[in-house]
């Protein structure tokens, strides 16, 4: 069974993925293969440094800040990071499945609609919670309500997202509420 999971922006989708490890699936974020890879890969970042030069690493790594300051407001150069990390974020996804196909994997992809991913899962899911609890939890994580503004512009509209997925999750109140509805949506496919 692979799911898919998307959601806009501060909605909660890495607290799901945590809810779904803790059932026993296998997971895989996105977000988190990105940033490995943005820390790690010495390739990935010869061709940052080639674009932007030193303006984007601090202390000898990649200042994710600067580069998003560079991509958000550019749709030319996000399309240009996108080329470079998108294919290596699949490939990452795509051969840890091929290992074991035959197990439970929930892969979290916050373009998975955007990028027309949802045809390589069996069920997708969306996480969704109200653009003023978006904004207080992700103020409280450091960011600006222009940095949020610029990367939801950046996304197909959150309504659309929820009408396209075969599964929806409502972050709207606590996490034990989040915990209920994820835990039924587990016992849902699990039995399907
Ligand atoms: C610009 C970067 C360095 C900013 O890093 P930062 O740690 O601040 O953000 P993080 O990666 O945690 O992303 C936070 C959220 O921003 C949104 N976001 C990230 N990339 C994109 C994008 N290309 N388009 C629209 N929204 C995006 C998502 O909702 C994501 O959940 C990073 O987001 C990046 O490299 N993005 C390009 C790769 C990408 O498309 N990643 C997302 C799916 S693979
Ligand atoms: N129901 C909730 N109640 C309180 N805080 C929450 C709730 N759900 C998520 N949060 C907090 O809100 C923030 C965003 O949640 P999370 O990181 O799961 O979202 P995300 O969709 O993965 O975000 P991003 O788009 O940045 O990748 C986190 O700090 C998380 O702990």
């Amino acid at each position: 069974m692979k799911v898919g999971l998307t959601g806009g922006i501060g909605c909660g989708k890495s607290t799901v993925v945590g809810l779904f490890r803790e059932a026993g699936w296998r997971t895989i974020e996105s977000d988190a293969v990105v940033r490995e890879l943005l820390a790690t890969d010495a390739e990935v970042q010869t061709q940052l440094r080639a674009r932007w030069g030193d303006a984007v690493f601090s202390e000898g790594a990649v200042d994710r800040r600067a580069v998003a300051a560079r991509v958000f407001g550019d749709e030319e150069a996000l399309k240009w990071l996108e080329a470079l990390l998108h294919p290596l974020v699949r490939a990452h996804w795509q051969t840890a499945i091929e290992q074991a196909p035959e197990a439970c994997w929930l892969v979290e992809i916050p373009l998975l609609f955007e990028k027309r991913l949802e045809t390589l899962f069996d069920l997708t899911v969306c996480v969704a919670s109200p653009p003023d609890v978006v904004k207080d939890r992700m103020v409280a994580r450091g960011y600006t309500g222009a940095e949020i503004a610029q990367r939801r512009e950046r996304q197909m509209p959150l309504e659309e997202k929820m009408q396209r997925a075969d599964h929806l999750i409502s972050n709207a109140g606590s996490l034990e509420f989040l915990k209920r509805q994820t835990t039924r949506l587990i016992e849902q496919i699990a039995t399907a």
